[in-house]
């Protein structure tokens, strides 16, 4: 079937060729255009910056001798940021923006290729069943030919409720598709499209109809909502015992039979008919790994692969729903319309819904992801980051994107020896070693007439626990095991094979999804990415080793350092933030004196620091207390990310694993807490708090010590001056929210326990 599509994108690539030629009809125009993005004053202030830490640790060296060790520790997290400064820099150095036209891809591409969607969930409590309901509906209902698409639901939970939702969910998908498709819904996710009453009806149609078939569907809708609420509220959905309750009864948490179910069935025969849904819950087994979401994940590319078996491949969190229904249109101009190896995967980034107003919790990664995820592309391609993600099923596979020339990766079943070396890396499940020759030869899927049903028994063999055991799978082959960040360890990985990857932005938005809020919500899923990344730099598939022994460019390895450094970057930062304090309670000086013209080195940087950040914010037209909630959520986190660094010492020397913890995801709609409560910092008794606290007793001491100083300061004697209370003032305004904490109760406030061993370490420390 695809072979057709195939010789469409061959055809595509001969008329990109031809873009030079006079004769620029419709049909040479290109699918997608990569324009510089570079901007040439954000180059000349990184200079700045990097002139003036120069300058300040010239200054440092001069007079290191009469300063002591302060100035030895200041100097080396100065060095520090002049690194980090240099790594991003070469981040920002070729940015670019890209491009992608749909129209022009339907217009050239007739038979547009398939695509296996993946949905990942993992615990119904944490992840309420109407979210990934959403999500899922949303994706059955993009502009796309519905026979192309096939969506697999991985629930990680084993959980009848979701399962029983997810039913639920398909017999409105049945009449849901059908009216997006023929009113050109914009937002597909219901519990986003019926927020509001429609404001204009869709063109070419009549008022009446329209609105009475708004209403109709509005209503389903909600039915659909109080069976899944009813569901939720009893634990035990109530059709359930007849119809499938019987495949749940043995079901344990961590401890079941893997299950997959064929929700919907596309018969390809009516145009409005839904895609393939199919529920998966792997095996799970007290004892065997089963790697979070990269095991998920695998399963996931197995099952499909014995069912439908798609070229390539969109996998989302459960809560990323579709906000933009040309999105697959949008990523297949990219995958069809460049060179493969350029498009190994496209990349979507990752916007949320219903922010809080200023982002509180500086979770909306708006600007990291506009500033850096663009200089990535102008270098090997985005980071893979593990939602909104297109995917060649061949790379996943494992093959590099010189394949073809490279003897003996042709694998095939039918041949010798290459057939055990397939049996081998892929595991024991003969339909799945046909799936990966058709994959890897003729780059063809499955055969058009089979039926899903036929395909149970072979989807349950490759969902067993056991069935990775001594094969290639979680390292040569598919999402990689052991981080906490799979997907960039996986993007990593292919990245060393040559591929590069692409960055997809279309307006409207691709996907939406939840931003964690509350403060330990988004603190534990920091220390969870920090930790993710360190592990990466120190395993095998380090970025550092790929650069030399793989194909990793030297710029994309920089790039990755960047990353990967997040958890170490907490070390000088915490340290910097620690100095003032330090310096006033012993009576040193961390600065020039007030009277020398060097004060204004660290007073520029200051200066010259906090202008361009939040440069970088009114720029994408964002407000300041935004910028200034960020910058504080960024200082909080370097001290919860000092545990990251703890835990993968921890697991280097073998003591403990690090875990996979998933992060809540609120329905804004019927948010418990009351509207006042919301953009609160929330507490509780977790360790992560404890470097935080200390940090403010430590300065709310060294404030009261300086004050007392305020007459020797005057007279301008040598010691800390106003450029040290400064700064330690500063340092208390980032940590408000836990000033705050102090003396709030409930989950609003630090509890007591916190707040003894914040003291008890803030007091050894002044002892020292
Ligand atoms: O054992 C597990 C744990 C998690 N998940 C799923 O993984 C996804 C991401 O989990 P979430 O708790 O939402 O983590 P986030 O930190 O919000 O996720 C970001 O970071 C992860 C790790 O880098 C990536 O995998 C995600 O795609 C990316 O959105 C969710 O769909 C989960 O259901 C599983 O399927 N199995
Ligand atoms: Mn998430």
């Amino acid at each position: 079937m695809l072979s057709g599509s195939l010789g469409v994108m061959d055809g595509c690539l001969r008329v990109l060729k031809l873009r030079g030629s006079s004769v620029a009809n419709k049909m040479s125009l290109p699918l997608q255009e990569k324009i510089s993005g570079k901007k040439s004053l954000r180059r000349v202030s990184d200079f700045l910056l990097i002139f003036l830490l120069l300058s300040l640790i010239f200054y440092r060296l001069l007079h290191l001798k009469e300063q002591g060790p302060v100035w030895v520790l200041a100097l080396i997290c100065e060095t520090w940021f002049i690194f980090t400064s240099l790594l991003g820099l070469n981040i920002q150095w070729s940015a670019v923006n890209r491009k992608t036209y749909p129209d022009r891809l339907l217009e050239r591409v007739k038979n547009l290729p398939p695509v296996d969607i993946f949905v990942t969930t993992a615990d119904s409590t944490l992840e309420p069943p109407i979210i990934t309901v959403n999500t899922v509906l949303s994706l059955l209902a993009v502009d796309y030919p519905a026979h192309k698409l096939a969506c697999y639901v991985s629930d990680d939970g084993g959980s009848p409720i979701t399962f029983y939702s997810l039913v639920e969910a398909s017999k409105f998908a049945k009449i849901w598709v059908p009216f997006c498709k023929k009113y050109g819904v914009q937002v597909r996710a219901p519990s986003m499209y019926f927020t509001k009453k429609p404001e204009e009806v869709p063109h070419g149609h009549s008022s009446d109809v329209f609105m009475q078939e708004w209403e109709n569907m509005e209503s389903h809708y909600n039915e659909l909502c109080k069976k899944i609420e009813a569901a939720v509220k009893k634990s035990v959905p109530c059709n359930l015992t007849n119809e499938f309750g019987a495949d749940f009864y043995d079901f344990e948490h961590g401890n079941h039979p893997s299950m997959v179910k064929v929700i919907l069935e596309n018969k390809k025969s009516d145009g409005d008919e839904p895609p393939h849904l199919v529920y998966v819950a792997r095996e799970k087994r007290p004892g065997q790994p089963h790697h979070f979401k990269a095991g998920a994940m695998n399963v996931l590319t197995r099952v499909s692969g014995v069912m439908t078996n798609a070229p390539f491949l969109l996998n989302v969190d459960c809560d990323m729903f579709v906000n933009n229904p040309q999105v697959v249109l949008h990523a297949m101009c990219l995958l069809l319309g460049t060179e493969e190896r350029e498009s190994g995967f496209v990349q979507f980034p990752q916007m949320f819904y219903g922010s809080l107003k200023d982002d509180p919790f500086g979770s909306s990664l708006v600007v990291s992801q506009e500033v850096t995820v663009r200089g990535f592309d102008g270098i090997q391609g985005p980071m893979y980051g593990g939602t909104g993600c297109f995917h060649r099923r061949k790379i996943i596979f494992g093959l590099p994107p010189d394949y073809d020339q490279i003897k003996g990766t042709k694998l095939s079943p039918k041949n010798g020896d290459f057939g055990k070396a397939l049996l081998q890396k892929f595991g024991n499940s003969a339909t799945l070693a046909e799936s990966v020759t058709q994959i890897t030869t003729s780059g063809a899927t499955k055969d058009e007439l089979h039926k899903l049903s036929d395909c149970i028994d072979a989807a349950h063999e490759v969902a067993s626990c056991r069935y990775e055991l001594n094969t290639h799978w979680g390292n040569e082959v598919g999402w990689v095991y052991g981080s906490t960040t799979e997907d960039v360890l996986t993007g990593i990985k292919i990245h060393s094979m040559g591929w590069a990857s692409a960055y997809c932005t279309p307006v409207p938005p691709a996907f939406l999804g939840c931003a964690p809020q509350g403060g330990t919500t988004n603190l534990v899923q920091v220390k969870r990415w920090a930790t993710g990344l360190l592990e990466i730099l120190v395993g095998s598939n380090s970025p550092l080793i790929a650069t030399f022994s793989k194909k990793l460019r030297f710029r994309q390895c920089l790039v990755y350092l960047f990353l990967n450094i997040w958890a170490v970057r907490s070390l000088p930062e915490v340290c910097y933030a620690v100095l003032p304090a330090y310096c006033i309670l012993t009576n040193n000086s961390l600065w020039p004196k007030m009277s020398e013209p060097a004060i204004l080195i660290p007073a520029t940087l200051f200066v010259h620091y906090n202008f361009r950040t939040l440069m970088d914010y009114l720029l994408l037209r964002l407000s300041v207390r935004a910028w200034w909630n960020t910058q504080r959520m960024e200082k909080i986190s370097a001290t919860a990310c000092l545990f990251s660094i703890l835990a993968v010492l921890l697991k280097l020397l073998g003591l403990e694993e690090t875990i996979f913890e998933v992060t809540r995801k609120d329905q804004n709609e019927t948010n418990s807490e009351p509207v006042a409560d919301v953009g609160k910092f929330t507490f509780d008794a977790s360790p992560i708090f404890v470097p935080g606290v200390t940090l403010v007793f430590l300065h709310m001491a060294a404030l009261v010590v300086g004050l007392s100083r305020v007459q020797a300061m005057a007279h301008g004697e040598a010691g800390p001056g106003p450029g040290e209370m400064l700064c330690s003032v500063w340092v208390l305004l980032y940590f408000i929210p836990f000033i705050k904490g102090l003396f709030r109760r409930g989950s609003y406030g630090i509890p007591w326990t916190t707040i003894f061993k914040a003291g008890v370490l803030a007091f050894l420390f002044m002892q020292i």
